[in-house]
């Protein structure tokens, strides 16, 4: 592989956007949420600035445009919301702008497949592209002002994942600046694992058959509002049937084939979230998520999550974590027990109280069950935590589910009025993760 000279993009020249033929584009109604991060202060925010609020007035009468960040890019936009939701319109600009950018890095196909054809994939880009240097072994940025730009399809929420190779041009990783290069490549060559903290988020990564996985945990919670983000992504963003070949110019499937990687399947952000937290990063896999619609299946707890993880595996083709969360009435012999989704879609925390007016006993249980498959060909191995408490009229946040009505024996708190900390040190989940954790850990 030939050594590339380094290159300069200047957000400032993007010259086709400013008159990119909106009237040409086709209209769809889906809307895709784009999420911008920023790294280390620099300037990069400026040059944002700088480019952003042309979009932004162009597009202002029809779609809704927030985007967070922090200082000075805060001060300059509007911040509301985390993500920017854009329609196609915008999409179309947007790829534009990613192919203006995939030029610049001479590798339009990789970095772009996804995003291309139907918009759907998941695609990132440095602006400012990474140089390489010597044998490859050595990694710097040409500065400390690069921001990323991550399309995520609806509600699929995640960090970017990156992989490099020393062997790969389209670098996506930069070494915080404050890393010197020989430790850096020192580190490659070590095959250790190094965690970085840079101003906001913090570098994982380790070294996984020569390849260099990273991973961008989340430091600050402030850069996003809502569901928070969550680590790794590079299958969660791909969320089309198609296969993809490559995204952020990584093989996905390689990155399956790594021994170490485990899909968690689910559909629900706050599961992952809560799972990230508990989970921790003493094992070594890469977690990656994924969100497939898997059915609700009826039964037996048990029954239901084997079954859901070999569904999940089936999808895979590889190792699959999946969860099933359930809510058991005492006086309802365990029910709605797996039908508590349905239970509170329809009835709401209201109506999760109700159905016990006829009963004295308002005890109930939360049963987590992890389910975990190496292989499609592989029977799932079961781990499931319970916590007991009662059902009570709903107090507190009411994002996750049926948290409010939920009060652990011992607390007189609600789940959802509980420090998530505390929560996740008693939760059904971190008593059946605690399980599947100490598995890994001994099986990895
Ligand atoms: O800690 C929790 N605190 C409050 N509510 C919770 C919790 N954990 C799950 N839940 C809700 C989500 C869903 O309404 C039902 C379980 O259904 P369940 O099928 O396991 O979850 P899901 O369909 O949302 O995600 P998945 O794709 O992993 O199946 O209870
Ligand atoms: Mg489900």
């Amino acid at each position: 592989m030939s050594l590339r000279s380094p290159m300069r993009v200047d957000l400032g020249s993007f010259p086709r956007l400013a008159t990119f033929p909106m009237s040409s584009l086709k209209t769809k109604t889906r809307h895709y949420r784009l999420m911008l991060y920023s790294f280390e202060h620099s300037n990069a925010e400026q040059s944002v600035v700088k480019y952003f609020p042309r979009i932004l007035d162009e597009r202002a009468t029809s779609s809704w445009f927030v985007i967070r960040g922090n200082g000075s890019l805060l001060s300059k936009l509007d911040t509301r919301r985390s993500a920017i939701v854009v329609d196609d319109h915008i999409m179309a600009i947007w790829s534009s702008m990613f192919q203006h950018v995939a030029e610049w890095l001479q590798q339009p196909a990789k970095i772009f497949e996804g995003l291309a054809e139907d918009g759907s994939g998941g695609g990132s880009v440095f602006l400012r592209p990474v140089l390489r240097y010597g044998q490859g072994r050595v990694f710097k940025s040409i500065d400390a002002e690069f921001i990323m730009l991550r399309l995520l399809h609806d509600d699929v929420y995640a960090t970017p994942q990156t992989t490099g190779t020393v062997r790969n041009p389209m670098i996506e990783l930069v070494a915080p600046d404050q890393l010197s290069q020989s430790r850096f490549s020192q580190l490659l060559a070590d095959r250790t694992e190094i965690t970085l903290k840079t101003a906001r988020f913090k570098l994982r990564g380790r070294s996984v058959n020569g390849r260099l996985v990273f991973a961008l945990d989340q430091a600050n919670e402030d850069i996003i509002e809502g569901p928070r983000l969550t680590a790794f992504s590079v299958s969660s963003s791909i969320v089309s049937n198609r296969p993809r070949k490559s995204v952020c110019g990584m093989s996905v499937d390689s990155a399956r084939a790594e021994k170490n990687v485990i899909t968690f399947v689910t559909g629900n952000a706050k599961k992952l979230e809560e799972f990230r937290a508990i989970i921790g990063d003493e094992v070594k896999v890469t977690f990656v998520s994924k969100k497939v619609d898997l059915p609700e299946l009826q039964g037996e707890p048990e029954d239901i999550a084997k079954e859901k993880c070999r569904l999940a595996a089936q999808d895979i083709q590889g190792p699959v974590i999946t969860e099933d969360t359930c809510l058991c009435y005492n006086a309802l012999k365990g029910l709605p027990g797996p039908y508590i989704k349905w239970f509170l879609e329809k009835l709401g925390h209201d109506g999760l109280n109700r159905i016990l007016d006829g009963f004295e006993d308002k005890s109930a249980y939360a049963l987590c069950t992890f389910a975990f498959c190496s292989s499609p060909e592989q029977e799932p191995i079961i781990f499931a935590g319970k916590t007991d408490g009662k059902i009570v009229p709903a107090r507190g946040p009411t994002d996750f589910g049926w948290d409010p009505v939920f009060e652990p024996d011992g607390y007189s708190t609600t789940y959802a009025e509980m420090d998530k900390n505390v929560k996740n040190s008693i939760s059904h989940r971190y008593r059946a993760l605690s399980k599947l954790k100490d598995y890994l850990l001994s099986t990895y």
